[in-house]
């Protein structure tokens, strides 16, 4: 039968792909990217700035998801915290995906690769990232996943997992309606997107164990991330 989407379903895409547009790392920090240090201490440096910014970002995005700020306080820090790391795989996943003006892709590739992360876990997030690009998401969808990401009812601490729930099950509903509207001849492809989220799990393990090895080489991270990831 013929795919529909509510006019309420029309007004939450809308809701969240305009708090995913009005919230975006500022030019002047993506910009440095392309500055031509590349020292392996220069590139942690950059990434650790990159990664603070984004997590600004994420958390005014968050806090325009629809009912997000209902919810219980303790629940939204946990959400927060829980959803972080994946969120920001998604979000740095989408430079691959997409080709950055001027080079973004090769040079963050290049400082990614050189800023202390140890072999063993460069390949897991290149695959993801590959994964990620070979998907080609369109904006509504990037956007739709990262709600849904952070709206991860069982994330640690969560008191309130029904509340989540409720918040994003409609989420997960437009998401699916929009895949088969966007990607009428492939209908595994929501199943590929939900296939994602799986395999970033298994990144936030890999993940922890990146902040220990760069710990011991005595690497900084600013105090927002240390709050957000439980560091020092
Ligand atoms: C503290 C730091 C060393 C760190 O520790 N773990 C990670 C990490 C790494 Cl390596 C990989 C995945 C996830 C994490 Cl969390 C990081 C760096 O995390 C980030 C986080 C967000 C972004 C967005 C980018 C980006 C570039 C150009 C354009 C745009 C854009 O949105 O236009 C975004 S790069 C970038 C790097």
């Amino acid at each position: 039968e013929k795919v529909e989407i509510t006019k309420e379903q029309e007004a939450l895409m809308k809701l969240i792909v305009e708090a995913y547009n009005k919230h975006q790392i500022p030019q002047d920090v993506t910009k440095q990217l392309l500055q031509d240090q590349y020292s392996t201490e220069e590139n942690f440096l950059l990434l650790t700035e990159i990664a603070t910014s984004q997590v600004q970002v994420l958390v005014e995005f968050t806090k325009n998801i629809p009912g997000f700020l209902s919810l219980d306080h303790e629940d939204q820090i946990a959400l927060l915290k829980g959803s972080a790391v994946e969120a920001m795989f998604l979000r740095s996943a989408q430079v691959f995906s997409r080709k950055m003006p001027k080079g973004h892709t090769e040079v963050l590739e290049e400082r990614i690769r050189k800023s202390g992360i140890s072999e063993e876990f460069i390949t897991p997030l290149f695959n993801f990232y590959k994964s990620v690009g070979e998907l080609h998401m369109v904006l509504e969808e990037q956007a739709l996943l990262t709600a849904i990401t952070i709206l991860t009812p069982d994330r640690p601490y969560v008191k309130d997992q029904q509340a989540v729930e409720r918040l994003q099950e409609p989420m997960v509903n437009l998401l699916k309606k929009l895949c088969v509207l966007q990607h009428p001849q492939e209908p595994q492809y929501f199943a590929r997107l939900l296939g994602r989220l799986t395999e970033l799990r298994t990144l936030n393990h890999y993940h922890a164990e990146m902040l220990t090895s760069w710990r011991v080489n005595d690497h900084k991270f600013t105090p927002l991330l240390c709050e957000i990831w439980d560091v020092q």
